[in-house]
């Protein structure tokens, strides 16, 4: 199926040995937030589905870029810089996009009920225009995206090494989502690379 024109799907990105590489090096790199993160939904605090990690480019002040996918208020997320393994792949992504990215959020999902519901991402600390980039690890996981409204939806088997594009107007004229499977698969992580404009000194 057809995707938007401001999305790409470059499932090449990493050929197969590399994809092995970066997903044992970041496995081995990144401690994800424990215990999971949780969220309130019609009055109950349920455990989100996936777990997080959240870096940035920090300055020698120890600034850095801050996104509240949450909501506008604090507190925002505890950020760590990028380690090395992340910096390579932001400076690949960025080398096949053009679109630069100074934060990395890492989504761990580690069985097949692990997911990400339908949802737009919060772009209120989005540079404007600009494009989100996930590069895929582990397990091939169907992503799917819909607009707004329709019944139908748009599904793509995000495989090891590749590269996914969402565009600013796709991600507010449809909502994406990771759909969990019954099946019994491998892990999967995705790194989610975004330019942000909003930093934790202006909070
Ligand atoms: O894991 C993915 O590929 C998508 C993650 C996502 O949509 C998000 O973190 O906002
Ligand atoms: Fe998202």
């Amino acid at each position: 199926m057809e995707l938007p024109s401001d999305c790409q799907y470059i499932e090449a990105f990493l050929d197969a040995t590399a994809a092995e590489r970066y997903l044992r090096e970041v496995v081995t790199a990144i401690d994800y937030v424990k215990p999971r993160l949780q969220y309130s939904i019609f009055g109950k605090v349920v455990s989100l589905p996936r777990d997080k990690a959240f870096r940035a480019d920090f300055e020698k002040d120890g600034s850095h870029p801050v996104y509240r996918y949450n909501g506008k208020q604090p507190p925002y997320p505890k950020y760590l810089p990028m380690e090395p393994v992340l910096l390579d792949l932001r400076d690949k992504v960025t080398a096949a996009t053009g679109q630069r990215c100074n934060s990395c959020v890492v989504n761990f999902y580690q069985k097949g009920k692990d997911k990400i519901g339908y949802h737009h991402d919060k772009v209120w600390d989005f540079e404007e225009g600009s494009s989100v980039c996930t590069v895929s690890l582990g397990e091939c996981r169907r992503f799917r995206l819909k607009r707004v409204g329709a019944s139908a939806s748009i599904g793509l088997d995000l495989s090891p090494g590749s590269l996914f594009v969402l565009g600013w107007d796709t991600n507010q004229a449809y909502r994406h989502a990771i759909m969990p499977t019954s099946q019994d698969v491998a892990p999967r992580v995705s790194l989610t690379y975004r330019h942000i404009a909003t930093r934790n000194t202006d909070l």
